[in-house]
This record gives C-alpha cells, structure tokens and sequence, in this order.
C-alpha cells in the first residue's frame, strides 16, 4: 500500500456545477509513468486541478502522495503542492530574474532558510536535469528545451513523490520534445520519481509507450486495466 502515490476511487469530478468524469478509479504507484490523454474539453485540466488540490473532490475518496482530498481545505493545499512538483507548457519561470534565483525563490517560499543547503538543493537540481552552468542565465537566453528543464529543475526542489507535468512538450520541436521525456523518464527510473504527464502529442507517445489513462465520454479509461 506505501507504494501508491495516487488513488482514485469512484470519484465524480465537476466543473462549475456540471459533472465532467463520473466513476474514476485509478492508482498510480511509485516510479511509474503515466499518461493523461483525451480531445480537448474531456476533463484533463480538471482530473489534474483535483490531484493538485485546486479542485475540491467532493465524491468518492482520493488520495495524492498521503493526503486525503477529501478532507483537503485551503489551509492544507501548500502542503499537498509541496510534495508535488507541477511542470505547465508554458513554463511559467519568473522572468526578472536568473535561474539560480527563481530556483532560490521557490525554496524561500516553501520555507527553507539555510544558505548553504539552499545552494546545494540548486546545484543538485540543476545537475539533475543538465543544466549546472547555467544558473547564471535569464528566462530570455535560454532556448524553450532549456526553460522547460528549469521548470523540471524547480518541480524537483522539494523531491516531489509526485510530478504532473501539463503538456511540457507542447511548445517544443520534436528533438527537444525527446530530450525532455528522455529526462522525464530517467527521473522516473532514478529516483523512483511518478510521473502523470498530460498529452495530446502521439508522436512521443508512440516513441515512448507507457500506461495511459483516457478521458472520453466522461470516464477514465485506463489501459492498465483493460485486457491485451
Ligand atoms: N472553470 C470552469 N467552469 C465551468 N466549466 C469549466 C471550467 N473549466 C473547464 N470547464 C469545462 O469542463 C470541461 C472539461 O474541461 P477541461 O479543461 O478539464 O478539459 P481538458 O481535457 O483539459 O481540455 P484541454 O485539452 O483543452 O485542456 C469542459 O467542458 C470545460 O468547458
């Protein structure tokens, strides 16, 4: 059971009052890579906002890296957000500043104080997803493949059991779309890291098949679960 990072058990999930997935089950368990695929409006933003707590599940039981959604409130979301790591498309680094500092942002804001372990959580993200020289560099010098590793880099900083990643190969060329699920799933392999990653991109996909959960019809359908 210590093995399961997330569960999904006869949820219903809503939007503004109108059910989008009815009956979910779902559990994901450590290291493992996860797709999220389904068209456009089918509810992949929403199954996520719920894992992250911007949604409250209000029927059926859900679990998240410990944490009972169900008796999730605002006061206990920051918990739940710092034992996850949330990577977006679109990046989201703060753009006044360097890598070394919006990395160091992250880690003030999420409580840590010692300098010297500050410096050494930075240096060892960073290594972690190839990027060690460039602290240095700003949001806008870095190429999209490179601004979308910080983003990994700073989704690692408090070890995540847990990483959501929303599209993150959606702005990208495919080359660099490789070289980030080739680090996505390296983290999942080294560090026993799960990965729920968002998609509508066949082309990885294909290239790197794993498990997929599928929104369709108001349901999630899991391949794990369905017979070959
Ligand atoms: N804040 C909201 N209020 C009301 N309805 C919403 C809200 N957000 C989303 N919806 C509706 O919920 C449904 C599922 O939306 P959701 O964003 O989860 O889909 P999605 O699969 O993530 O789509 P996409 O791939 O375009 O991001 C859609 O019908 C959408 O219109």
């Amino acid at each position: 059971m210590s093995d399961t990072v997330v569960s999904i058990q006869r949820a219903n999930i809503y939007q503004g009052g109108n059910i989008v997935l009815r009956d979910v089950n779902f559990t994901v368990n450590k290291g493992e890579f996860v797709y999220l695929v389904g068209k456009t409006g089918t509810g992949k933003s929403s199954l996520l906002k719920t894992l992250y707590g911007e949604l409250t599940l209000t029927e059926g039981e859900g679990s998240v890296v410990g944490f009972d959604l169900r008796t999730m409130d605002w006061k206990k979301v920051p918990f739940l957000r710092r034992n996850l790591g949330v990577v977006f498309q679109d990046f989201q680094l703060l753009t006044d500043r360097n890598v070394h500092e919006n990395l160091r942002f992250v880690l003030k804001a999420t409580g840590w104080q010692d300098e010297r372990l500050i410096e050494e959580k930075i240096n060892d993200v960073l290594d972690k997803v190839g990027l060690r020289s460039k602290g240095f560099k700003m949001p806008f010098e870095m190429s999209g493949g490179e601004q979308q590793r910080v983003d990994i880099a700073r989704a690692l900083l408090n070890s995540p059991k847990l990483i959501l990643a929303d599209e993150p190969t959606g702005n990208l060329d495919p080359e660099t779309s490789d070289e980030i699920m080739q680090l996505l799933i390296q983290i999942a392999k080294d560090y026993g890291t799960t990965v729920l990653m968002a998609t509508h991109d066949f082309i990885v996909i294909n290239r790197y098949p794993s498990r997929m959960l599928k929104t369709e019809g108001g349901r999630v359908i899991d391949s794990a679960a369905v017979p070959a």
